[in-house]
């Protein structure tokens, strides 16, 4: 299966880093296809507007919804397809997690709409729902001056998990969150050389003694995630 990522955003140039390192392999390898549009290719007036004072008044500017609607029209079509996925990554969206990328991972479309200003015109999202699987994605509780930085982040998290895509698909198995994990942190990790600046590999780690390394690393897990991240152990 290839995964096409379309992305649609007045800075487009943010996607060109999609052709660098894995996942530069992985378009060149077929797994993936990536377009990157300009919203502004759908507009219509000398200054390619796209967008315009809030409704109601209010700070800032809104992304008017005419531009959104051809862009649509014109890359993913007129007829409703729940099998294509659309993405708005917004502050106000619900938390993207490795669950959400795993399913992700598994699906042959995916659209990315990259909100600028204060956001997009709520019309546009939900004419999307009428025809499409829409999600509203966060990143985190904080705020990017526009969705692109967090659709890239999106693609990562999505696309390293498309089979295929990692050379070694077993170094997924033990990553923080990864399914099977617990909803655990990543337990702390160490290579050559033992001695290093005066500290040293954990002696446990060289011992060759797979089940006291499998313990080991269960409790800096257990350890980790009750001190930086308890809500994933409720
Ligand atoms: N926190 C997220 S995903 C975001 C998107 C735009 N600004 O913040």
């Amino acid at each position: 299966m290839t995964m096409r990522l379309d992305y649609l955003s007045i800075f487009p140039g943010y996607f060109d880093v999609l052709d660098i390192s894995l996942l530069g392999k992985a378009v060149d390898n077929g797994l993936v296809e990536v377009h990157a549009h300009d919203l502004r290719d759908w507009t219509h007036d000398r200054h390619r507007t796209v967008d315009d004072t809030p409704c109601g008044g209010g700070a800032g500017m809104v992304m008017k919804p005419d531009p959104w609607g051809e862009a649509f029209d014109g890359i993913i079509g007129i007829e409703p397809d729940p099998s294509v996925h659309v993405i708005f990554p917004t502050p106000s969206g619900i938390p993207f997690t490795q669950s959400a990328a795993q399913e992700l991972s598994t699906v042959e479309r995916v659209v990315f709409c990259c909100g600028r200003y204060e956001g997009i015109d709520h019309r546009v999202i939900d004419y999307a729902r009428t025809m499409w699987t829409v999600h509203e994605l966060s990143l985190g509780d904080y705020v990017l001056n526009g969705g692109e930085v967090a659709a890239l982040a999106i693609t990562e998290a999505v696309v390293r998990l498309i089979p295929g895509f990692m050379g070694n698909p077993e170094s997924l198995a033990e990553e923080s969150f990864s399914p099977g994990q617990e909803r655990l942190l990543e337990y702390p990790l160490f290579t050559r050389p033992v001695s290093w600046r005066g500290m040293d590999v954990p002696e446990v780690l060289m011992s060759g003694h797979h089940g006291r390394i499998a313990e080991w690393r269960r409790e800096e897990s257990l350890l980790l995630t009750r001190d930086r991240r308890p809500d994933l152990t409720d």
